[in-house]
């Protein structure tokens, strides 16, 4: 597919949706810097309670600016709940945002620390919206599980993605991304928006404090490899596909640690 790259005096520019510009009259965009002694512990805030069906898994693609794993959405299989959340909401996707090298790569920070990727696990509200389309459309609509990933031991888990990836539309029998998110029940949450178009303001984030670890060849290999360009194009690698930071505006980061 395509990637829509912006021209400015014959140069390609960064995707629009890159660029610091935010959306006119936007008051709750992401990503964003968290501030730890900022954020403020809210005692009612419930665990997260993570339910996936691994056999909800369908295939692994490349959507010209990340590589996303699909789940069937169809019923209440892969579920998360609790938390800062209302309702129950429906396991989507999960895909990444990386760098070109090591020192920049996640879309939210923490104390202004930038890690080399980060994951977001995508859910949308399946009991009010009909649709995931309508859910991407209003406030209470998603979901979105971060998790930031830093250089350290081998990760099991991620290696079956890399694995994976050469073959783009890479048919899955399971997996299971709950051994993406660390153990650690700890997590900060905000209200913002997707990162990336239509940068609607519909989503509920979670970011995990904890990160989970991989080690450099994952990174190298499972990132780094990929093409934003299809076939026949130039090459043109796949990384750097994360939006800058954004105001915080009038908005509390509530922690559910102290
Ligand atoms: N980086 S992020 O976590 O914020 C994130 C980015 C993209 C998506 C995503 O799956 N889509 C965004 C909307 N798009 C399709 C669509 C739907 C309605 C209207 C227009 C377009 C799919 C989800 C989460
Ligand atoms: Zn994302």
């Amino acid at each position: 597919m395509e990637h829509h790259f912006d021209w400015v005096k014959g140069k390609k520019m960064h995707p629009l949706w890159q660029s610091p510009l935010s959306i006119p009259g936007g008051t709750r965009q992401s990503p964003i810097n968290i501030q730890w002694r900022d954020s403020i512990y809210d005692p009612f805030l419930k665990p997260l309670k993570i339910s996936y069906d691994p056999t909800t898994c369908l295939h692994i693609w490349n959507n010209g600016y990340s590589f996303l794993v699909e789940f069937d959405d169809s019923a209440d299989r892969s579920v998360i709940t609790g938390g800062p959340l209302e309702n129950q909401y429906r396991l989507k996707q999960f895909h990444f945002h990386w760098g070109a090298i090591n020192e920049w790569g996640s879309e939210h920070t923490v104390d202004s620390k930038v890690y080399p990727a980060e994951l977001h696990l995508v859910h949308w509200n399946a009991v009010v919206y009909p649709t995931f389309e309508e859910a991407v459309m209003e406030g209470n609509g998603l979901a979105v599980i971060g998790v930031f990933l830093k250089l350290g031991e081998h990760h099991e888990g991620l290696q079956m993605l890399v694995d994976a990836l050469p073959a783009v539309k890479h048919k899955f029998d399971v997996f299971d991304p709950s051994c993406l998110i660390p153990s650690c029940p700890d997590y900060w949450t905000y209200a913002g928006s997707l990162t990336t178009p239509p940068l609607t303001e519909s989503v509920t984030w979670i970011i995990k404090k904890k990160p989970i670890e991989v080690d450099e060849n994952q990174v190298n290999f499972a990132f780094r490899m990929l093409l934003f360009t299809s076939d026949g194009e130039e090459e043109k690698r796949m990384v750097d596909n994360f939006r800058p930071l954004q105001p915080l505006m009038n908005r509390t980061v509530r922690s559910s640690f102290q």
